[in-house]
């Protein structure tokens, strides 16, 4: 077992708490943490090791593989959270299902799906193809269960990808350079009325996070992406949905920002993964909180598009002047990708009501999705096909990473010219070094293959192909 990270809590007094990292060791899992707790407290006289619900790690035992947290104690009863629905930390073995037979897919997320398969009330994990693994949990991957687990969602709670059109017919032929330096002021506080602006998205609350994030792409794996129209696979979807050759189109990946995170956090203070059944008093409260995340992502989206098209078009309104201000672009789609939503999935021959997980995965109940490659590759819309069975209703999010940030500091070095000139003729604006490799189009699989496997797994067809023009990531403008 490779190493792992645990939290150990002193049972009588929850506020005391530490990360230990368990590395494989000739002593059990109960004699390190014992070891460990006894110096950290500064009390010999613990003695007992409980994992949530109170069951006792006997002394010569190893931690189940899924335990993250543990409650060590000197003699007294269990003081931790109830036990887990169905009563027991083992877990159920439910059925994974893997998209991909030409995309690369690491290890690492696989055992990611099968570990998350055994967690209880999980009844089937669908990888999609672009399925990587993440810190803890898998990420491109779909986790249907009775009920619902904040952490498979993911920090950045509401995260997804919109499309919208810029300009149908561009009067003038499209200058990536000229474009790109038309974009400034995006990393700074939006002028206008955040709460007139979230009010359209019928948001009346307030948070810390409004004033300073909202409107802004955020850093990260998020992008605002100028794009033209390569190809069009299927005219009558393109026509319905208004997508020409020859138009302007805007691709924004933002979420929540830190409200996403904020939510998590709350959930996750006594325990890193909960789970919430499907009967618990808080599963409504936690809905309202995700449901709320997830619009204020929606409004992001909208307020980053809003601005990126006063950067290239300045109309003569002021948004600081404008009390109601709206979005004034047209919006093609929009879906989210990082959420938890209810669906009918039979499993077996029985059909039940799921809560599906997305953590990078797009659903495929509600229209055409984006598939964004990479700034150095193809972005793909694609129309859902099938019964949604086997995929859990989802589609892949994107292409997906194909290498962890560290790795891509390593090696011959690039130059940063090579980096916001990329060999489709776009333009990045990046300008945050690390950043600006961490997030180069070798760090993501390509895209085609992602697209492949969906495809003849029966579960999208492609609608249209876009080609990046103008990615942005990030000035340093203050
Ligand atoms: N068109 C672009 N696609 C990009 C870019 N950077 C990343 N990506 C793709 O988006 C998804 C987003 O995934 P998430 O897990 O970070 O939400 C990722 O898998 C890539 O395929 C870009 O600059 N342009
Ligand atoms: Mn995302």
């Amino acid at each position: 077992m490779p190493s792992r990270v645990i939290t150990v809590i002193l049972n009588y007094n929850h506020s005391k708490r530490f990360a230990l990292v368990i590395s494989p060791s000739p002593q059990t899992d109960h004699e390190i943490i014992l070891r460990e707790a006894r110096n950290k407290f500064r009390d010999k006289r613990l003695s007992s090791v409980f994992l949530v619900g109170g069951v006792i790690l006997a002394q010569g035992e190893h931690l189940p593989e899924l335990v993250s947290t543990v409650w060590v104690g000197k003699g007294e009863p269990y003081c931790g959270p109830p036990p887990v629905a169905h009563g027991s930390v083992a877990a159920f073995d439910a059925e994974v299902h893997l998209v991909s037979l030409k995309s690369y897919i690491d290890d690492k997320a696989i055992d990611q799906c099968k570990s998350v398969g055994r967690l209880p009330g999980v009844k089937l994990v669908v990888g999609l193809p672009d399925l990587h693994p993440g810190s803890r949990f898998p990420i491109g991957c779909a986790i249907a269960a009775d009920g619902v687990y904040p952490s498979l969602i993911g920090s950045d709670v509401g995260c997804g990808i919109a499309l919208y059109e810029l300009s149908a017919r561009p009067k003038s032929s499209v200058n990536p350079t000229k474009l790109a330096s038309s974009l400034r002021g995006l990393d700074e506080p939006w002028s206008g009325s955040v709460s007139a602006w979230l009010s359209n998205y019928g948001i009346t609350r307030s948070s810390a996070f409004d004033a300073g994030s909202l409107g802004t792409v955020g850093a990260g794996n998020h992008f605002a992406e100028l794009c033209s129209v390569e190809r069009i696979v299927d005219e009558t979807v393109a026509a319905q949905l208004g997508v020409v050759v020859g138009g302007l189109y805007l691709l924004v990946h933002t979420g929540s920002r830190s409200l996403g995170s904020s939510i998590l956090a709350a959930e996750t203070a006594t325990e890193s993964n909960p789970y919430i059944p499907p009967d618990s008093a808080h599963l409504p409260e936690y809905l309202v909180e995700h449901d709320y995340a997830v619009r204020w992502a929606v409004a992001n989206r909208d307020l980053v598009a809003h601005r990126i098209k006063q950067c290239i078009m300045p109309s003569s309104l002021d948004d600081s002047a404008d009390a109601q201000p709206q979005l004034d672009l047209k919006k093609i789609v929009d879906v989210t990708h990082n959420s938890v939503t209810k669906h009918t999935l039979t499993i077996g021959d029985t059909a039940h009501e799921l809560w599906v997980h997305r953590k990078g995965a797009a659903p495929a109940d509600q229209g055409v999705a984006p598939c964004p490659g990479s700034r150095g590759d193809f972005s793909w819309l694609l129309q859902p096909t099938g019964d949604g069975q086997y995929n859990a209703h989802s589609l892949a999010h994107g292409a997906g990473r194909r290498y962890g940030r560290n790795v891509l500091h390593t090696g011959t070095k690039i130059s940063k010219e090579s980096l916001t000139n990329t060999s489709m003729g776009s333009v990045v604006i990046c300008e945050d070094p690390d950043l600006l490799l961490e997030e180069q189009p070798n760090a993501y699989k390509s895209v085609m293959p992602v697209f492949e496997d969906m495809e003849e797994r029966g579960i999208c067809k492609g609608v249209v192909v876009l080609r990046p023009v103008v990615t942005y990531k990030m000035r340093k403008e203050r």
